[in-house]
Protein backbone atom coordinates (compact mmCIF):
# COMPACT_ATOMS: atom_id res chain seq x y z
CA UNK A 1 0.00 0.00 0.00
CA UNK A 2 1.41 3.31 -0.87
CA UNK A 3 1.68 5.86 1.62
CA UNK A 4 0.10 8.43 -0.69
CA UNK A 5 -1.70 6.98 -3.54
CA UNK A 6 -2.69 9.04 -5.99
CA UNK A 7 0.64 11.44 -5.35
CA UNK A 8 0.34 14.32 -7.92
CA UNK A 9 -2.57 12.95 -10.06
CA UNK A 10 -5.21 15.69 -11.20
CA UNK A 11 -4.20 17.84 -8.31
CA UNK A 12 -7.22 20.00 -7.02
CA UNK A 13 -6.83 23.94 -6.85
CA UNK A 14 -7.62 25.61 -3.83
CA UNK A 15 -10.93 27.54 -4.48
CA UNK A 16 -12.00 23.80 -5.50
CA UNK A 17 -11.39 21.90 -2.49
CA UNK A 18 -12.84 25.55 -0.66
CA UNK A 19 -16.17 25.25 -2.31
CA UNK A 20 -16.24 21.30 -1.29
CA UNK A 21 -15.96 22.16 2.33
CA UNK A 22 -18.21 24.95 2.02
CA UNK A 23 -20.68 22.21 0.25
CA UNK A 24 -19.60 19.81 2.17
CA UNK A 25 -18.55 20.59 5.40
CA UNK A 26 -21.77 21.73 7.17
CA UNK A 27 -23.74 18.71 5.37
CA UNK A 28 -21.50 16.50 7.66
CA UNK A 29 -21.73 18.39 10.64
CA UNK A 30 -25.82 17.60 10.47
CA UNK A 31 -25.28 13.79 9.82
CA UNK A 32 -22.81 14.16 12.85
CA UNK A 33 -26.09 15.35 15.22
CA UNK A 34 -27.94 12.94 13.49
CA UNK A 35 -26.02 10.35 14.41
CA UNK A 36 -26.03 11.54 17.57
CA UNK A 37 -29.81 11.77 17.92
CA UNK A 38 -30.42 8.38 16.22
CA UNK A 39 -27.91 6.79 19.57
CA UNK A 40 -30.13 9.28 21.82
CA UNK A 41 -33.48 9.56 20.27
CA UNK A 42 -36.93 8.50 22.63
CA UNK A 43 -38.98 9.80 19.94
CA UNK A 44 -42.80 7.92 19.18
CA UNK A 45 -42.58 5.33 16.95
CA UNK A 46 -44.17 7.14 13.81
CA UNK A 47 -41.64 9.76 14.13
CA UNK A 48 -38.78 7.15 14.15
CA UNK A 49 -40.24 5.69 11.02
CA UNK A 50 -40.83 8.78 9.64
CA UNK A 51 -36.94 10.28 10.46
CA UNK A 52 -35.73 6.52 8.67
CA UNK A 53 -37.01 7.08 5.32
CA UNK A 54 -36.05 10.98 5.28
CA UNK A 55 -32.78 9.32 5.81
CA UNK A 56 -32.83 6.85 3.31
CA UNK A 57 -34.17 9.73 1.37
CA UNK A 58 -31.13 11.74 1.71
CA UNK A 59 -29.16 9.02 1.18
CA UNK A 60 -30.19 7.90 -2.27
CA UNK A 61 -30.19 12.00 -3.14
CA UNK A 62 -26.83 12.12 -1.92
CA UNK A 63 -26.01 8.57 -3.88
CA UNK A 64 -27.03 9.58 -7.13
CA UNK A 65 -23.55 10.47 -8.02
CA UNK A 66 -20.61 8.92 -6.00
CA UNK A 67 -17.04 7.84 -6.19
CA UNK A 68 -15.24 4.61 -5.30
CA UNK A 69 -15.27 3.19 -1.34
CA UNK A 70 -13.00 6.45 0.14
CA UNK A 71 -11.68 9.40 -0.53
CA UNK A 72 -8.51 9.00 0.07
CA UNK A 73 -5.76 11.63 0.53
CA UNK A 74 -5.80 14.09 -2.53
CA UNK A 75 -3.10 16.95 -3.31
CA UNK A 76 -3.83 20.37 -4.22
CA UNK A 77 -1.97 22.56 -6.82
CA UNK A 78 -0.65 24.44 -3.47
CA UNK A 79 1.32 21.17 -2.92
CA UNK A 80 -0.96 20.42 0.47
CA UNK A 81 -2.23 16.68 1.32
CA UNK A 82 -6.12 17.29 2.22
CA UNK A 83 -7.20 14.11 4.06
CA UNK A 84 -11.25 14.52 4.32
CA UNK A 85 -11.82 11.40 4.97
CA UNK A 86 -9.64 10.85 7.68
CA UNK A 87 -11.75 8.78 10.65
CA UNK A 88 -10.34 11.02 13.29
CA UNK A 89 -9.88 14.81 11.65
CA UNK A 90 -11.67 14.32 8.02
CA UNK A 91 -13.60 17.38 7.13
CA UNK A 92 -16.16 15.15 5.28
CA UNK A 93 -16.25 12.13 7.63
CA UNK A 94 -18.86 12.70 10.00
CA UNK A 95 -17.69 9.65 12.34
CA UNK A 96 -14.59 11.50 12.76
CA UNK A 97 -15.34 13.54 16.27
CA UNK A 98 -13.45 15.86 14.69
CA UNK A 99 -10.23 16.71 16.45
CA UNK A 100 -8.44 19.72 15.30
CA UNK A 101 -4.73 19.90 15.98
CA UNK A 102 -2.66 22.62 16.67
CA UNK A 103 0.88 22.23 16.55
CA UNK A 104 3.28 24.84 18.69
CA UNK A 105 6.94 24.73 18.18
CA UNK A 106 7.81 25.38 22.01
CA UNK A 107 5.10 22.21 23.20
CA UNK A 108 3.52 19.31 22.16
CA UNK A 109 0.82 19.21 19.51
CA UNK A 110 -2.98 18.86 20.77
CA UNK A 111 -6.31 19.08 20.07
CA UNK A 112 -9.53 18.99 22.06
CA UNK A 113 -12.97 17.30 21.68
CA UNK A 114 -16.35 16.45 23.45
CA UNK A 115 -16.74 13.13 22.99
CA UNK A 116 -20.27 11.67 23.34
CA UNK A 117 -21.86 8.70 23.62
CA UNK A 118 -21.21 7.43 19.93
CA UNK A 119 -18.05 6.61 21.50
CA UNK A 120 -18.78 4.50 24.28
CA UNK A 121 -17.19 1.53 25.38
CA UNK A 122 -17.78 0.60 29.29
CA UNK A 123 -20.69 2.49 30.26
CA UNK A 124 -19.81 6.21 30.67
CA UNK A 125 -16.62 5.81 29.43
CA UNK A 126 -14.57 6.21 25.72
CA UNK A 127 -14.02 2.90 24.00
CA UNK A 128 -10.33 1.85 24.31
CA UNK A 129 -9.78 1.15 20.44
CA UNK A 130 -11.34 4.84 20.28
CA UNK A 131 -8.46 6.43 22.76
CA UNK A 132 -6.24 4.78 21.01
CA UNK A 133 -7.30 6.06 17.52
CA UNK A 134 -6.84 9.12 18.85
CA UNK A 135 -3.43 8.60 19.95
CA UNK A 136 -2.41 6.86 16.65
CA UNK A 137 -3.64 10.25 14.32
CA UNK A 138 -2.54 12.51 17.48
CA UNK A 139 1.34 10.91 17.52
CA UNK A 140 1.05 10.33 13.96
CA UNK A 141 0.58 14.32 13.48
CA UNK A 142 3.38 15.05 15.94
CA UNK A 143 5.51 13.54 13.54
CA UNK A 144 4.52 14.95 9.86
CA UNK A 145 4.21 18.13 12.12
CA UNK A 146 8.29 17.55 12.92
CA UNK A 147 9.18 16.89 9.36
CA UNK A 148 9.71 13.36 10.02
CA UNK A 149 6.19 11.21 8.56
CA UNK A 150 5.09 7.76 8.82
CA UNK A 151 2.64 5.27 9.01
CA UNK A 152 1.99 3.68 12.25
CA UNK A 153 4.59 0.48 12.52
CA UNK A 154 3.89 0.30 16.70
CA UNK A 155 1.72 1.88 19.05
CA UNK A 156 2.15 0.91 22.78
CA UNK A 157 -1.32 2.14 24.84
CA UNK A 158 -1.24 2.13 28.41
CA UNK A 159 -4.62 3.06 29.96
CA UNK A 160 -3.94 4.58 33.43
CA UNK A 161 -8.06 5.12 34.21
CA UNK A 162 -11.07 5.31 32.39
CA UNK A 163 -11.81 8.17 30.10
CA UNK A 164 -14.85 9.71 31.30
CA UNK A 165 -17.20 10.41 28.24
CA UNK A 166 -17.02 14.77 27.54
CA UNK A 167 -14.61 16.88 27.00
CA UNK A 168 -10.90 15.22 26.36
CA UNK A 169 -7.27 16.83 25.70
CA UNK A 170 -5.03 14.86 23.33
CA UNK A 171 -1.34 15.84 23.43
CA UNK A 172 1.51 14.43 21.38
CA UNK A 173 5.02 15.49 20.65
CA UNK A 174 8.21 13.63 18.45
CA UNK A 175 10.72 12.35 21.25
CA UNK A 176 13.60 11.51 18.68
CA UNK A 177 14.30 10.26 15.05
CA UNK A 178 16.19 6.87 14.55
CA UNK A 179 16.89 6.85 10.74
CA UNK A 180 13.26 6.34 8.98
CA UNK A 181 11.56 5.88 12.18
CA UNK A 182 10.00 8.04 14.35
CA UNK A 183 9.45 8.05 18.44
CA UNK A 184 6.32 9.88 19.36
CA UNK A 185 5.13 10.09 22.70
CA UNK A 186 1.46 11.30 23.83
CA UNK A 187 -1.46 11.17 25.95
CA UNK A 188 -5.08 11.69 26.63
CA UNK A 189 -5.92 14.02 29.39
CA UNK A 190 -9.66 14.60 30.74
CA UNK A 191 -10.68 16.63 33.88
CA UNK A 192 -9.71 14.22 36.06
CA UNK A 193 -6.15 14.26 34.89
CA UNK A 194 -4.12 11.58 32.39
CA UNK A 195 -6.37 8.59 31.59
CA UNK A 196 -3.88 6.89 28.51
CA UNK A 197 -0.10 7.23 27.38
CA UNK A 198 1.29 6.04 24.12
CA UNK A 199 4.51 5.56 22.44
CA UNK A 200 4.20 5.21 18.76
CA UNK A 201 6.93 4.15 16.29
CA UNK A 202 6.02 5.77 12.75
CA UNK A 203 7.77 4.81 9.96
CA UNK A 204 8.74 6.25 6.44
CA UNK A 205 7.33 3.25 3.68
CA UNK A 206 10.38 2.16 1.86
CA UNK A 207 8.52 2.86 -1.35
CA UNK A 208 7.87 6.48 -0.72
CA UNK A 209 11.45 7.44 0.84
CA UNK A 210 12.20 8.85 -2.32
CA UNK A 211 9.69 11.50 -1.65
CA UNK A 212 10.18 12.44 1.98
CA UNK A 213 10.90 16.30 1.63
CA UNK A 214 7.82 16.54 -0.37
CA UNK A 215 5.26 14.82 1.47
CA UNK A 216 7.23 17.22 4.84
CA UNK A 217 6.05 20.47 2.95
CA UNK A 218 2.65 19.03 2.19
CA UNK A 219 1.81 19.27 5.74
CA UNK A 220 -1.11 21.26 6.97
CA UNK A 221 -2.04 21.82 10.23
CA UNK A 222 -5.86 21.52 9.82
CA UNK A 223 -4.92 18.01 7.76
CA UNK A 224 -3.21 16.37 9.98
C1 LIG B 1 -0.67 10.48 5.17
C2 LIG B 1 -0.04 10.32 6.51
C3 LIG B 1 -0.99 10.58 7.64
C4 LIG B 1 -0.24 10.97 8.90
C5 LIG B 1 -1.05 10.72 10.12
C6 LIG B 1 -0.89 9.31 10.55
C7 LIG B 1 -1.95 8.96 11.52
C8 LIG B 1 -2.60 7.69 11.12
C9 LIG B 1 -1.61 6.61 11.21
C10 LIG B 1 -2.16 5.34 10.69
O1 LIG B 1 -3.25 4.94 11.01
S1 LIG B 1 -1.17 4.45 9.63
C11 LIG B 1 -2.11 2.93 9.42
C12 LIG B 1 -1.65 1.84 10.36
N1 LIG B 1 -0.31 1.40 9.99
C13 LIG B 1 -0.12 0.57 8.94
O2 LIG B 1 -1.02 0.15 8.26
C14 LIG B 1 1.31 0.20 8.65
C15 LIG B 1 1.44 -1.19 8.05
N2 LIG B 1 2.87 -1.56 7.96
C16 LIG B 1 3.62 -1.12 6.93
O3 LIG B 1 3.16 -0.45 6.00
C17 LIG B 1 5.07 -1.45 6.99
O4 LIG B 1 5.27 -2.63 7.74
C18 LIG B 1 5.93 -0.30 7.59
C19 LIG B 1 5.77 0.95 6.72
C20 LIG B 1 5.51 0.02 9.04
C21 LIG B 1 7.39 -0.71 7.60
O5 LIG B 1 7.70 -1.26 6.36
P1 LIG B 1 9.02 -0.88 5.60
O6 LIG B 1 9.23 -1.91 4.52
O7 LIG B 1 8.98 0.54 5.13
O8 LIG B 1 10.10 -1.00 6.75
P2 LIG B 1 11.55 -1.61 6.67
O9 LIG B 1 11.51 -3.10 6.64
O10 LIG B 1 12.33 -0.91 5.57
O11 LIG B 1 12.14 -1.21 8.10
C22 LIG B 1 12.56 0.14 8.37
C23 LIG B 1 12.93 0.20 9.86
O12 LIG B 1 11.70 0.15 10.63
C24 LIG B 1 11.72 -1.00 11.52
N3 LIG B 1 10.36 -1.53 11.54
C25 LIG B 1 9.72 -2.12 10.53
N4 LIG B 1 8.45 -2.40 10.87
C26 LIG B 1 8.31 -1.96 12.14
C27 LIG B 1 7.22 -1.96 13.05
N5 LIG B 1 6.02 -2.44 12.71
N6 LIG B 1 7.41 -1.40 14.27
C28 LIG B 1 8.60 -0.90 14.61
N7 LIG B 1 9.68 -0.86 13.79
C29 LIG B 1 9.53 -1.39 12.57
C30 LIG B 1 12.73 -1.95 10.90
O13 LIG B 1 13.28 -2.80 11.87
C31 LIG B 1 13.76 -0.98 10.35
O14 LIG B 1 14.54 -0.50 11.43
P3 LIG B 1 16.07 -0.11 11.21
O15 LIG B 1 16.06 1.08 10.27
O16 LIG B 1 16.58 0.24 12.58
O17 LIG B 1 16.73 -1.30 10.60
Amino acid sequence: MSLIGDFGVDPMTPEQFDAEAALFGPLTDSVRTLMEATLMSEAEADDVARARALVDEAAALLNTRRGGIALGTRWGTDGIRRSWGNAVMGLRNPVAPPLEFTHDDDGPSWAEAELGGLYEGPPGLVHGGVVALLLDQALGSAAFYAGSPGMTGTLTVRYRQGTKLGPVRVEAALDRVEGVKSFVVGTVITPDGVCAEAEGIFILPREVRHLAGELAQSFHPGEG
